[in-house]
């Protein structure tokens, strides 16, 4: 089979611009792209001194307040065409590279390894399901492909430690924005009966079905749907015709916003919305939101500048 070609994509930006590319970016379905910022280059100076005869000043003079958003393309007009749409409303210069036969899309596997999270569940890499699992944890076996969602992100990280408290067993899970399906795959590894999932990245339906087969979900129990939770009127209406004791939402700040005004009509009387990927700067805002939209935050974790929210509706 002809190797598939990829282009790394890197846009320019600023840190005060930072925020917004990101929002626009994950917006227009960009999933998996990564930041490079002055932080960043030092950390790998530092990882790799070993290998340095000497500091190459004019390079670290280039590289003061730079900050830079890369993601990739396939090298072809599929991948164009979505480049256009990812694009849209977005200013900055990019450049774009080519990586030729490199096959990017594995090379991160070797740095993906079986992970603990909480305290029950134990992330396990696809291609490391021989290994043995830690007694009385629970197994999520995963291949997140090129959705996000590996569980590696703090914002994973809080969904699923403020999950393996509020899924209720026996119970359906409602996940907005699932990406690879982690955090609902992780609901029913725990005990929820069904879940429905939704991405607006129509990657991420396929994924999300292969990961729930690797833990033995079928789509008797499992829906995954394709669809923006903001802007399709329909699509939320035909959630909302099941109420849910568990809504996770691990989006971003300015999705979690509007959908605030909505998520009264998808959870039972009691029901918990878990809402995530809100940078700290921003969760007053998001919980002010939440608030107005008659939802009160009983719980805030935060984990290295990512804050999750847990709220109930107000009585
Ligand atoms: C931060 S990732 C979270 C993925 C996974 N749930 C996790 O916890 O790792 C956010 C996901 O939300 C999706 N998304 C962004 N805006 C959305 C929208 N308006 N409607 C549905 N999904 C959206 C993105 O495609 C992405 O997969």
């Amino acid at each position: 089979m002809e190797e598939m070609k990829w282009l790394e994509v890197t846009l320019d930006t600023t840190e005060a611009q930072l925020d917004g590319l990101c929002a626009r970016l994950t917006g227009n379905g960009v999933t998996g792209f990564a930041v490079e910022d002055e932080e960043d280059f030092k950390t790998f100076l530092e990882q790799n001194r070993q290998y340095w005869d000497y500091v190459d000043e004019d390079l670290l003079e280039k590289m003061r307040g730079v900050c830079r958003v890369k993601f990739y393309i396939t090298d072809d007009a599929d991948g164009r065409a979505q480049l256009k749409q990812w694009l849209t409303g977005i200013e900055q210069p990019y450049t774009l590279t080519s990586l030729g036969d490199n096959d990017w899309a594995h090379s991160w596997q070797k740095y993906y390894k079986p992970m603990p999270v909480g305290e029950r569940i134990y992330i396990v890499p696809e291609w490391e399901r021989d290994k043995a699992v830690p007694e009385g944890k629970t197994p999520l076996y995963l291949n997140p492909g090129l959705t996000f969602g590996t569980g590696s992100h703090a914002s994973t990280q809080l969904c699923l430690m403020g999950l393996e408290e509020y899924t209720v067993p026996g119970k359906p899970v409602l996940d907005l924005g699932c990406g690879s399906g982690i955090l609902s795959i992780a609901s029913l590894v725990l005990g929820a009966s069904s879940a429905v999932a939704v991405d607006i990245d129509p990657k991420a339906v396929d994924v999300a079905y292969e990961n729930a087969a690797l833990n033995g979900i079928g789509k008797d129990r499992y829906r995954v749907l394709a669809g923006n939770v903001i802007t399709d009127e329909s699509l939320v209406r035909e959630l909302a015709k099941e109420k849910y004791p568990l809504v996770l939402a691990n989006i971003v700040a300015d999705v979690i916003i509007p959908l605030s005004a909505r998520a009264g009509e998808f959870l039972t009387e009691d029901g918990v919305f878990l809402c995530s990927g809100i940078i700290d700067t921003r969760a007053d805002e998001v919980q002010a939101a939440l608030e107005q939209n008659g939802l009160q935050v009983f719980r805030r974790r935060e984990q290295n500048g990512w804050v999750s929210l847990a709220a109930r509706m107000a009585r």
